[in-house]
């Protein structure tokens, strides 16, 4: 794996203006450092409303930064407008949690996955062949391209997510809850589909989740993010297994456990079946 980092956030901090009369500004992220390198896929877990949904979209250029920076293969992109920032999107690309609003409801899968195609001038002919090819990375039959959304489940919603995503061969999809909303075997094709993909394209993730056990099976690098602080970042298999930092432990101890036995053997489950694909 190549060390020069793909991304890398230096002392970011971002800062939302509040509606109320006053306006006052709150910080969110209070200086975040942290890099994600080719083909790596790097895990940031934290509770609700620690800012890690914020830090995605300070890298996709949505929320402007109060200082620090942001690099993408070392060159600066925090500010980028108009062409360049365009240009860069080719490169940066999202998959949200919810498969059911991501999705524009009255555009077939096929025009979905043509608008960041034809977008980048590509050929009617073309597009379709990159179509075909597309559905079929992520196992949809090619028939798929006529249908609309409503006529999917969450999973295969999820899939043209991915799809449209992988559309223009970004360096980094920012996957942001993108299994959450799954029932868990669904999330578990979901989860093996990107890992394959990363397997054969070298596509980097910087995956968000708040499921200790989903990051840790994914991610080859871990951080914990705390009320807009990074607290650990780390090994991933250390960092969710024994983890320095008193919150990491206890965001660990404190991870939904309805049945331990039948979480100890998801975590058996997810071991086995993941341990080869990582390889
Ligand atoms: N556009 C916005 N305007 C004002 N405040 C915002 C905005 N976006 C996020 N925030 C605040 O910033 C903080 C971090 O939010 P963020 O969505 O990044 O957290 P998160 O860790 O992704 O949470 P969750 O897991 O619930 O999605 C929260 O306090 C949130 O209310």
């Amino acid at each position: 794996m190549n060390a020069t980092p793909l991304i890398e956030l230096d002392d970011v901090r971002v800062a939302f203006t509040g509606g109320g009369l006053r306006r006052t500004k709150t910080e969110v992220l209070h200086g975040v450092s942290l890099d994600i390198r080719p083909g790596e896929t790097h895990g940031l877990v934290g509770e609700s409303g620690s800012g890690k949904t914020t830090i995605g979209r300070a890298i996709l250029g949505l929320v402007p930064l109060e200082s620090g920076s942001i690099r993408f293969r070392g060159e600066r992109i925090d500010g980028l407008r108009g062409t360049r920032r365009r240009a860069l999107a080719t490169q940066v690309q999202v998959v949200f949690q919810d498969p059911y609003t991501s999705l524009n409801p009255s555009l077939t899968i096929g025009d979905t996955l043509a608008e960041p195609l034809r977008a980048q001038g590509m050929g009617l002919a073309d597009a379709r062949r990159r179509i075909r090819e597309l559905l079929d990375a992520v196992a949809l039959p090619s028939g798929a391209a006529d249908r609309l959304p409503r006529e999917f489940s969450g999973g295969q919603r999820q899939r043209v997510a991915i799809a449209r995503a992988l559309a223009i061969r970004p360096a980094l999809i920012v996957c942001d809850e993108a299994v959450s909303a799954l029932d868990l075997t669904t999330q578990r094709t979901v989860l093996e589909l990107l890992l394959s993909i990363q397997k054969e394209t070298g596509v980097s993730y910087l995956f968000i989740s708040h499921d200790l056990s989903v990051v840790r099976h994914m991610s080859h690098r871990v951080s914990v993010i705390y009320r807009g602080d990074i607290v650990e970042s780390g090994d991933a298999a250390v960092v969710t297994s024994a983890p320095s930092h008193p919150y990491s432990r206890k965001l660990l101890l404190s991870a939904p456990v309805v049945d331990p036995a039948a979480q100890a053997e998801r975590r058996r489950q997810f071991e086995s079946e993941f341990a080869g694909a990582r390889r």
